[in-house]
Order: C-alpha cells, then structure tokens, then sequence
C-alpha cells in the first residue's frame, strides 16, 4: 500500500465489512481496462469507411449518434450544406444507422420504383409494432397473412370514398355546429385558438367516421345522445395527444415504460378497440370492419394486439390531417385573397346545387365530384402543406447492389442500408417554388384556375414536385380521404361562420421541429381566432 493511501486509511478507517483484497482490487482494475478497451475498438470498427464507389460519407463526431444531433436541429439546414459540400448523394450516420441522403428529384423515380433491392415495407412494419405495441404484422414473421396495402386500397380508395365523404360531412356538421340547444351560443362571437378548435372538431368527426357511434347512446333521447358520444370522444381525444407526445421518443427507440402517462394514454385508447367494445358501435367503416375479420380470420393476434392495431389507423389517419386542418385554416383567415377566393368557390358550387348560404338549410351536402372541381380550395390545403410537411421517405436495402441515378453516375449501397429523401428540400427550394417561404393560396392553380401540375428545376419539368403523402408503394393510402376531410371542413367553416383572427397581425407560429421525418408538423404555439354564425 503505498504511504499516501495508508495516511489516509488511518485517518479514515474503513468499516471492516468493506474490506477487499488487494488481488480483487486488481482484478476489478483489469476489467474496467479491458471493458474501456473494447468499448474504443468497437467505437473505432464501428465507424465505416467509405469505399471508393460509395457515396461521400459524413460519419459526424460523436461516437454511435454520428450526425444526429445536427440533423435534428435543423434537418433542412443541415442536408443543404451537405449538398453544397458533397453533391446530390451522401451518407450520414445517423444513431448507428448509415443513411444515404439523395437530393437530386430526378433521381427519385429510381429508387421509388427499384423494387428488387429496396424494402420499402420493413421499416414502416417494424417502427408500427415498436410504437403501438402490437405483434409484427410483417406476413414473414408469421402472425399475420393479411396484405395490408390491398385492405388500405379497398377501404379507403376508389369506391370506398362516397361513404366515407358522406358519413364525415355528416359527422364534421354535428361536430362544428355543437348539439342543438347550445347552437345559440355561437350567434355571438366565440373565441378559440386555431389548434384547439382543429383538434375538437377534426378529431371527433374522423373518429365517428371510421370507429363508429356507440350503440348503447342511441337508446337514449336527442341532444343528451350526443353530448355522452362527444365527452367519450373528447376522452380519447385527450389520449390521443398524450401518446402523440411520446410519439417521436417511441420511433426513436426509447422504451414506452419510461413514459407513465404516454403508455397510460397508449393503453386506453386501445381499451376502446378490443372487439368488445367496438362490436357496440354502429356505422364502423369498412376499413375497420374489414380489418376486425381480417385480424379474426387471417392472424394470431391475441385481443389486445388486434386493438392495437386500429389504434395504428387512428394515429394514421389523425396525426397529420389535424396539423394540416390547423395551418389551412391559419393561413386562410390570415389572407385576404385567400378567404375571399375561397367563400366565393365555396358558395358558387353550394348555389349551383341549389344550396343558399342560410341557416334555413343547415345541412349542405357535397359529392365527390363536387369536391374534386372545388380547386381554389385544393391549392390553399397544399401550399399549407408545402410549408408545413417534414417527413422522410425511407428505403432499407435488402442486399448490396448497384444504384444508377439519372445522372449516370453509379453508387454502391451496402446491405441494410438506408436510402432516404427529404421532400422538404424540393418544397423550399427556390428555383421550383418562386419565394418558397412565402405562403400564396393559389400556387397550385395555373392561369385558367386549373391544377398546376407543372413545375421546373433546372429548367427541366419534375415530375416528383409535391411530397407530403410520401412516395411510391407506401405513399399514404388515405391521401384521398384526407384532402376531402380537410376540404369538407374549410367549406362548411365558411358556409356556416364568419372567421377572424384575434390579432391580425399575428406572426405565423414557429413549425414545431421534434417531429421532424414523421409528417406535417405542428406549430409550437397556437393562434387564436374568432368565429360566429353567419346572419342570413
Ligand atoms: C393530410 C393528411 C395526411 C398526410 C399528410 C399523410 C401522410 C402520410 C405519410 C407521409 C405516410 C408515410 C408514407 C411513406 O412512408 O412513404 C402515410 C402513411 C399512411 N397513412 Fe397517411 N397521411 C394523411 C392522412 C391519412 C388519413 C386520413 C389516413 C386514413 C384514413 C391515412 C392512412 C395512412 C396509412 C394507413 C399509412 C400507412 C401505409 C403503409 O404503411 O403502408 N393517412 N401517410
């Protein structure tokens, strides 16, 4: 013992029961020195080297996370001074994961459509059963035969979307308009933030419209009905939001034990949609319909794991459209030209089915058809999606191959590697969209008012220009539905109310960035408004 560490022994001495040897001493040592040495080499082998026909290689600084930390600060910021430095492909290291970023838009066709290496469905299958916690629904795992992407088609496209529109027009006018007694309220101005008002109305409509009305409330009388199915959905409503909060933490792997209140939520809104309860609902859509038997006939999934997987379609079909309602609306109200351009479209398609603008026809109804020629309305939902979507479009590679993109140049991508776009960066970029950070209602009409379908990049005609539903075989199965709901409830906000911001000149709110790579984001604070029943 050397004479320091023997002082110090006597002026401290040490309870005899904490003694230890001096060879254990040594032996901890040792280990502590072999468990730091294996620790560097695996950080060291770790780390890729670049082979000479792979794309550039940012490996960032800091050991396992890589370049996480600078992605996530400001992906858009960050993947353009990649660009600048390596060219339109590079790979980064992001939390253990090599990603290839591709930034060239006429390449996107090529890995969209390479379907021999890429898997498109892996990650989208693995990260659902991580986040909502039910068995993998990855057909080669062997819980399930069900081919999801045919059940998305047949519900909730083509023939599906006359009912769906129907049942949420339905559902979106008791959900605005309140319950009949209380519908004099709102002859006078009401006040509400933006968001809150989104999230009320999109939600408890959406929610009827695919999970159905509870049975049991039908039994009782009128107005008292309604105001028990609007507290239930206003519940899970609450559940919602709770568990959206943990969403990103949940993607990015941590454990949802460590969320108390989040896997609480998580667990309730499942509770809703174990075949017990959900055989007491009325008017379920054939989406979920079809999955209950699907899941009954096709799956080995105990109950809880069947719940929760329509708890997955409720995130799905919530998540982004309310955020989408919300800054459709914000900006609406905030322009002029907008909400003029709007009303008039909104009351020349009522008119022309004989539907006045009064409150002595409280219940217009419009059909598909109606609906797809409404395109002053279509522009103002995409240019708010244009400025408000972040997500990423991921391919995992199945085995090493060769990736050839339009430019003619090669790569080679190594096995279980990501390939990845960021539609952010065609929707800022300011030779395809002139001023890409200022809002304009009409960008999406040409000069006859039609569709614009064309836009340019090097003076080149893109075809990949609009990416909020993501792309290819994944692109979102419910974009239709979507873009309906959110259409049907800007028309009957200006059929029925007129709209104000309470502040005029209000700044439009910061995008909320710990949701970037999952959709459209939401604004980090909410903006109020005004709202009051339009006089005949
Ligand atoms: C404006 C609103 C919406 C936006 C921006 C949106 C966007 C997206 C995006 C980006 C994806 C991932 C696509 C990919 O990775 O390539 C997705 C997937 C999906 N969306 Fe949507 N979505 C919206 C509304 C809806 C609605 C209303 C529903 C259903 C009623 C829905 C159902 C789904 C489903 C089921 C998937 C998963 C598809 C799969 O994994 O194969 N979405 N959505």
């Amino acid at each position: 013992m050397s004479p320091s560490i023997r002082t110090h022994a006597l002026r401290y001495p040490v309870p005899t029961h904490l003694w230890m040897p001096e060879t254990t001493m040594i032996c901890i040592t040792i280990w502590i020195l072999l468990l730091s040495l294996c620790c560097c080499l695996r950080l060291l082998l770790g780390t890729r080297r670049r082979r000479p026909t792979e794309p550039p290689l940012e490996n960032g600084n800091i050991p396992y996370l890589g370049c996480a930390l600078r992605f996530g600060s400001n992906p858009l910021e960050f993947l353009r001074s990649c660009q600048r430095q390596h060219g339109c492909i590079f790979t980064c290291r992001i939390a253990g994961q090599y990603i290839h970023f591709l930034c060239d838009p006429f390449s996107y066709d090529t890995v969209i459509h390479h379907r021999r290496h890429l898997d498109w469905n892996k990650f989208h299958l693995s990260t659902s059963a991580k986040v909502f916690g039910h068995e993998s629904m990855d057909p080669s795992h062997g819980h399930t035969t069900e081919d999801l992407q045919q059940t998305f088609q047949k519900t909730l496209q083509g023939k599906a979307l006359p009912s769906l529109i129907q049942t949420m027009m339905e559902n979106l006018q008791s959900a605005m308009l309140l319950s009949g007694t209380s519908k004099t309220r709102v002859m006078d101005w009401q006040q509400d933030g933006i968001l809150a008002f989104c999230y009320k109305v999109m939600f408890e409509a959406s929610y009827l419209t695919l999970f159905g009305t509870e049975l049991s409330t039908h039994k009782k009388e009128g107005p008292f009905k309604q105001e028990v199915q609007k507290a239930t959905v206003l519940s899970a409503l609450e559940n919602f939001k709770e568990f959206d909060k943990i969403f990103p933490a949940l993607v990015a792997g941590l454990p949802i034990h460590i969320f108390k209140t989040g896997r609480s939520a998580r667990e309730n809104l499942a509770k809703n949609f174990l075949y017990q309860n959900l055989s007491r609902r009325n008017n379920i859509s054939d989406l979920i319909s079809l999955r209950m038997h699907l899941n009954d006939t096709l799956s080995n999934f105990d109950d809880l794991s069947k719940a929760k997987t329509h708890l997955a379609l409720l995130w799905a079909s919530q998540a982004n459209t309310l955020p989408v309602a919300f800054w459709s609306l914000f900006y609406l109200i905030r322009s002029p030209e907008a909400i003029k351009a709007a009303t008039e479209e909104v009351t020349k398609m009522l008119e022309s089915s004989g539907q006045t603008t009064s409150l002595h026809r409280p219940h217009p109804t419009l059909s598909r058809e109606q609906l797809d020629s409404m395109l002053v309305l279509d522009s103002i939902i995409k240019e708010a999606m244009r400025l408000s979507s972040a997500s990423l479009n991921i391919r995992i590679a199945k085995e090493a191959f060769q990736l050839d993109l339009e430019s003619k140049r090669s790569y080679h991508i190594r096995k279980d590697d990501m390939i990845a776009f960021y539609p952010q960066m065609l929707h800022f970029d300011p030779e395809i969209y002139e001023e890409p950070l200022t809002y304009k209602y009409d960008r999406f009409l040409d000069e006859k008012g039609q569709e614009k379908k064309t836009f340019y990049k090097d003076g080149r005609k893109l075809h990949n220009y609009f990416m909020p539903f993501g792309s290819g075989v994944t692109k979102c199965p419910g974009r239709f539905f979507a873009m309906y709901e959110i259409k049907l409830f800007l028309t009957l906000l200006l059929y029925h109310f007129e709209l104000e911001l309470v502040d005029g000149d209000i700044k439009t709110p910061p995008l909320d960035q710990s949701r970037v790579g999952l959709g459209i984001l939401q604004p980090t604070h909410d903006v109020d408004f005004r709202y009051k029943y339009k006089t005949p």
